[in-house]
């Protein structure tokens, strides 16, 4: 089993961008995503690269997980990409439109067994491939899948609404799917900077789906998703409570107790380990 992280934001910046990746060595973000993809045009994707390499040799993320997204398999720089991150320090290489099966086994051979891998599930042929596409991330090693709401929307040519109606059950069944590898979840991102009381929103919506956290494209999106994907002190209390009825040794043959008027048993004991592991990881 992987240990448990605190992976409630996941920043994005253009790896051209120098000031922002200086920026977020600061930020309180869980995770830093240096973007060699859509974010940097096609003439400047060399120069990504390079800057991207040369921000992960010289380090200073702390505790942060550094994370490059590199160009997809079938673009002219994808290959390029998965070949230099290779045993370069980089906690994981997130490689988008996975659609396949084969594609990962691809980024597998590109990458080497050592690079960790995360997968971005964003088109429709990966919606219709979850279930294998879990089985074979979670053989391949790649321990998260970020969800890419904005090309996902694209290629449904849905309307989206602020409750995200269309995209309801493929975001559910990601989570389903992933859930059943023990693969790690973020949500996609929320493109209206302007917007703080519907990003806190679609923030909540993806906690209550089940997402771990949420992409984020600005720095102002940071504390709102470290807010919500935190633990709630109630929530936490109520986790001690559980933990404390099942440590008592009249318990320890209990598989269903009766905790402050409520049934709790032992999958409950579970959930309430990991929100008070969160809930450290979040305070620290
Ligand atoms: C959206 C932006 C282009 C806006 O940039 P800008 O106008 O420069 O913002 P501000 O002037 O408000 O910036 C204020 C300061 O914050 C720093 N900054 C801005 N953005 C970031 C960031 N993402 N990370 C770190 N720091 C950032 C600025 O440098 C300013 O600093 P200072 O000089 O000290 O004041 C811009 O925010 C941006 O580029 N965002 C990220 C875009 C991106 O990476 N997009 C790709 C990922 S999203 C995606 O691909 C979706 C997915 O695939 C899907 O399908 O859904
Ligand atoms: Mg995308």
């Amino acid at each position: 089993m992987d240990p448990i992280r605190a992976r409630r934001s996941a920043l994005y910046m253009p790896a051209t961008n120098s000031r922002a990746i200086e920026k977020a060595r600061e930020l309180p973000c869980d995770v830093v995503i240096l973007d060699l993809e859509d974010a940097v045009a096609p003439d400047m994707k060399e120069v990504a690269r390079e800057s991207a390499l040369a921000a992960a040799r010289a380090g200073g993320f702390g505790r942060r997980e550094l994370v490059l997204r590199v160009n997809g398999l079938d673009e002219p720089w994808g290959k390029d990409d998965l070949a230099a991150a290779r045993d370069t320090g980089f906690d994981a290489v997130l490689v988008p439109k996975v659609s396949q099966v084969e594609d990962l086994r691809r980024c597998r051979d590109k990458l080497g067994a050592a690079t960790p891998l995360w997968a971005m599930i964003e088109t429709c042929t990966a919606f219709s491939n979850l279930p294998d596409l879990a089985a074979a991330s979670s053989a391949a090693g790649c321990k998260a899948w970020v969800i890419g709401t904005n090309d996902l929307a694209k290629e449904m040519r849905c309307r989206l609404d602020a409750a995200r109606t269309a995209l309801m059950p493929a975001l559910s069944f990601a989570v389903i799917a992933a859930r059943a590898r023990g693969i790690a979840l973020l949500d996609g991102v929320f493109n209206d900077l302007e917007d703080g009381d519907g990003f806190e929103q679609q923030c909540r919506q993806g906690l209550a789906l089940g997402f771990d956290g949420k992409t984020l494209i600005h720095p102002r999106q940071v504390a709102t998703a470290n807010r919500v994907f935190s633990p709630e002190l109630d929530e936490v209390r109520w986790s001690q409570q559980i933990v404390d009825a099942f440590a008592l040794p009249e318990n320890a043959s209990s598989g269903v107790l009766k905790v402050d008027g409520r049934m709790v048993e032992r999958l409950h004991l579970e959930e309430a380990q990991r929100i008070i592991a969160l809930a450290q990881l979040a305070a620290e």
